[in-house]
């Protein structure tokens, strides 16, 4: 796997502050596509889409006063590019409480890159139940997409070069709040 002592942080996109105005953005944009929530089900891809999602849940609330369940996907054993991964898959399993039949499922992650994580995601949500239909809202969308798969919320979208690594840092998970672009250094470790 890549370990990030081969890159460089080029520069910081957002903050902590754009990050909190991207998903209140966010959180306003699916109150109104959804004409409200009612129905609505955030799931949260693994490591940092969970937080995110939950970060979204808190938002609505706020702004809506209605509580939307949260739910947690790893997706793991369904990435088609395991092969490809050093590290052995891990099962770190689901958790969805919430029947999600039906329902209108949000989905979320961090990062939109090649879609692959994404599609993966829709053969794990499907195994679980029958969404009245899903939507998908990223942190940032930084294109290179590998298979006919489009965010429905955006919180940024940074076009990369395919050298190039977004980085989201998330208090619960990293201690930091930042997204950054990084650049290979050439070092290996
Ligand atoms: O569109 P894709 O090409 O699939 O890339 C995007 C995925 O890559 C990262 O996950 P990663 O597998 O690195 O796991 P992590 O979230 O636990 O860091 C990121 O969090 C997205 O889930
Ligand atoms: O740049 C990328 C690509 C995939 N996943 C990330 O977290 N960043």
């Amino acid at each position: 796997m890549t370990t990030m002592s081969e890159w460089k942080e080029k520069n910081v996109l957002l903050d902590e502050a754009a990050m909190r105005r991207a998903l209140t953005r966010i959180a306003h944009e699916i109150i109104e596509r959804n004409k409200g929530v009612e129905n609505c089900v955030l799931i949260g891809i693994r490591t940092r889409g969970i937080y995110l999602a939950r970060r979204l849940a808190e938002r609505i609330q706020q702004i809506e006063g209605q509580t939307v369940p949260v739910g947690e996907l790893d997706i793991t054993l369904y990435r088609d590019d395991l092969t490809r991964k050093q590290d052995q898959p891990m099962i770190k399993g689901s958790d969805i409480e919430e029947d999600i039949t039906d329902k209108k499922v949000i989905l979320v992650d961090d990062v939109l890159f090649t879609g692959r994580t994404v599609r993966a995601a829709l053969d794990a949500l499907m195994d679980v139940g029958r969404p009245q239909m899903i939507q998908l809202a990223v942190l940032v969308d930084r294109g290179h997409r590998e298979l006919p798969i489009r965010p429905d919320y955006v919180g940024k979208n940074v076009p990369t070069s395919k050298e190039e690594m977004i980085g989201v840092e998330l208090a619960e998970v990293d201690h930091r709040e930042c997204v950054t672009i990084l650049e290979k250094t050439g070092r290996k470790k």
